[in-house]
């Protein structure tokens, strides 16, 4: 008898952020599948809802950077020393009360007005320039990367230098092909923050860099900790929201109703913002993020031998009906169910108030401003950045 071909990984969605109808086709089958992941290894992919949470917070599972020594994780960025996701129990907790403190709710909403005003100065910008012009470069980059670049202590001026290096290091690796790019743009950009960590010493003020220094200092992380710490947070800073902006305003576009209901009722922006991180989260042929059970566990029924790799589907989870009504509908009106973009558990996204902040003042402002905001190009004529985790475009172009 002729045994079934695994279903493989990744599903990439269609018409760039629509979710694959292969992924729903599984999801319908079940919780839980076998598959093979793009680095040729099988192993099991998590798509129910309740499952998925579960899994995040038990404490048998090992995070995406601590692979065991038979796998390689997908970006160099994980499993380097600092960097959460390679850090777990005490250890990663320690790290993470460091940097808790300038992501806390309070101290993000004290940011609320300086997002208000660098959102309100790039759309100034944007409105005296030719058209079309290419919305990436006049808001959805440089709006996070200022505000993380502040939130740091690094000029915004570096930016076209860092940029780089995160997209390299944000390069899918799927242990199939040469790594060293990847590890020199990371070396690199640990090299910078290394420089500018050094300068606070002179120059200090209120930033993270100062902060991480303080720790240093205390005996509280190591230098090598503190400057993954720093480093992995400019990538993770922007990447995902750059992205996440640029998948909302193409599901905007494409679902203009959904759009006038939100100009029409401004106070739906926070529903909306929701609606668009469980629909369309950022990441291309990003099907999750990987666990590794340190002993035997059972999911859903199923038996999965320590030292696995079992992906934990975030974005699959969405589509989940015993959790969500209508899963596949976007409705900016939902009534709010929370979903797993930001993950669960102890590694759930230590950015996520200010991810959200940024989220609700551009959705709660853009087509405002630019009541007749809209590409300049057919929707498939926009190239997906297809290599890089968190996805995105190469360009926006838009008219308005
Ligand atoms: C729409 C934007 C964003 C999305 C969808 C997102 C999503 C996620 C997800 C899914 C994780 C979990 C990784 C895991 O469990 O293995 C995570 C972790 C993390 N995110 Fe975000 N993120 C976003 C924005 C941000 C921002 C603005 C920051 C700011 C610094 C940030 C910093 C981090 C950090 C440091 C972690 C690791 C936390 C830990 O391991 O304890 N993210 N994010």
């Amino acid at each position: 008898m002729s045994k079934q071909p695994l279903p493989t990984l990744p599903m990439w969605r269609v018409d760039h952020i629509e979710p694959s109808p292969e992924m729903l086709a599984l999801r319908a089958n079940g919780p839980i599948h076998r598959v093979r992941f793009p680095s040729g290894h099988e192993g099991w992919w998590v798509t129910g809802y309740d499952e998925a949470k579960a899994a995040l917070s038990d404490p048998a599972f090992r995070p995406a950077g601590m692979p065991p020594a038979a796998f390689t994780p997908d970006s160099v960025i994980l499993g380097s020393p600092g960097w959460l996701v390679s850090h777990e129990g005490d250890e990663h907790a320690r790290l993470r009360t460091i940097v808790a403190p300038a992501f806390s709710n309070p101290r993000v909403k004290l940011l609320a007005q300086q997002v208000e005003a660098i959102a309100a100065q790039l759309f100034e910008t944007l409105a005296a320039q030719p058209q079309p012009a290419d919305l990436r470069r006049h808001l959805t980059f440089p709006l996070p990367a200022m505000i993380i670049s502040a939130l740091l202590g690094v000029l915004y001026e570096d930016h076209a230098f860092f940029a780089g290096l995160s997209d390299e290091v944000m390069t899918h690796q799927h242990e199939s092909g040469p790594r060293n790019a990847s590890r020199l743009a990371w070396e690199e950009l640990l090299a910078y923050i290394r420089s500018k960590m050094r300068d606070k010493r002179q120059d200090p003020g209120d930033n993270l860099l100062t902060d991480l220094l303080a720790a240093v200092d205390q005996g509280k992380a190591t230098e090598e900790e503190a400057i993954g710490l720093a480093a992995g947070m400019l990538v993770a800073g922007h990447e995902s929201t750059v992205a996440q902006i640029e998948f909302g305003l193409l599901a905007m576009f494409r679902y203009p109703q959904q759009r006038e209901r939100l100009v029409g009722d401004p106070s739906l922006v926070d529903k909306a913002v929701e609606e668009i991180l469980r629909m369309y989260p950022p990441g291309a042929g990003w099907d999750g993020i990987m666990r590794y059970p340190r002993t035997d566990v059972t999911i859903a029924g199923v038996h999965i031998p320590a030292e696995s790799k079992v992906l934990i589907g975030l974005p699959a989870t969405s589509f989940d009906p015993r959790h969500f009504d209508d899963p596949e509908i976007f409705d900016i009106g939902r009534d709010e169910k929370p979903h797993l973009a930001f993950s669960s558990g102890p590694h759930y996204c230590i950015g996520v108030a200010l991810a959200r902040l940024e989220l609700k003042v551009v959705f709660g402002s853009i087509f405002q401003r630019f009541p007749a905001l809209r590409l300049a190009v057919a929707p498939e004529e926009l190239k997906l950045r297809k290599e890089i985790i968190t996805g995105g475009f190469e360009g926006f172009p838009v008219l308005w």
